[in-house]
């Protein structure tokens, strides 16, 4: 595996709350994190339909425009009553033509399961593919799951995106009812960043 032996990383996202997750995970290992928006690197279409596929899109698009190793982060929940919908298309579920809204989307979510009876499961999955590639077009890939079950109503402020109906195994609080250092210690981002560490450093 090849190693990353900067200490400053482009991390290709756009989204504030998986940044602000990745530069708390990567600043104790002596990582300085920047971001997509800091850089003024467009947001380029995710034309896949895999979290891998959109993953290198991303970490492409930003390590060709600098000249630099950028790491991406694709991510999002699959639900087992709706056979791992929304999956790839976990934003798209908060798209409004004005911004995005995940009350909206977890309105939908859970209105999705109830549709399905009383029996239908609420587990689901958040996941996470985490992408370092090189401008020479070399790539690593890195994966990270966090199981749990979906809550009705949502509960908690912190987080983001579905984070307040997310509960994880083994909790009796949803992600956004826990404090960041608890959630990046079991969640999908977190397991993937381990990996990233563990594959690419030393
Ligand atoms: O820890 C999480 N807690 C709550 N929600 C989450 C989490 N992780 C992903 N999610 C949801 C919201 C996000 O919007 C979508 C991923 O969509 P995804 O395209 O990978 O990210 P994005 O468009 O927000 O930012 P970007 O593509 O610039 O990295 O899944
Ligand atoms: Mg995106």
């Amino acid at each position: 595996m090849r190693k990353f032996d900067g200490d400053k990383l482009l991390v290709a996202t756009h989204n504030a709350g998986k940044l602000q997750e990745m530069t708390e995970m990567l600043a104790p290992h002596g990582v300085t994190v920047v971001g997509a928006a800091a850089m003024d690197l467009p947001e380029p279409e995710e034309t896949e339909d895999t979290f891998v596929g959109n993953a290198r899109i991303k970490a492409h698009a930003a390590a060709k425009a600098t000249g630099l190793p950028a790491l991406s982060d694709d991510s999002g929940i699959t639900i087992d009553a709706l056979e791992g919908a929304p999956g790839v298309y976990t934003a798209d579920w908060a798209e409004t033509g004005q911004g995005r809204d995940f009350m909206m989307a977890m309105t939908r979510a859970n209105d999705e399961i109830t549709a399905k009876g009383p029996d239908a499961p609420r587990t689901a999955q958040f996941r996470c593919t985490l992408v370092l590639a090189w401008p020479d077009g070399h790539d690593e890939v890195f994966e990270g799951v966090m199981p749990g079950t979906l809550v009705w109503p949502i509960r908690g402020e912190h987080g983001f995106g579905y984070d307040p109906m997310f509960m994880p195994d083994g909790y009796d609080i949803t992600c956004a009812e826990m404090e960041k250092e608890e959630k990046n210690s079991i969640s999908h981002r977190g397991r993937a960043v381990q990996a990233f560490l563990a594959g690419c450093f030393g």
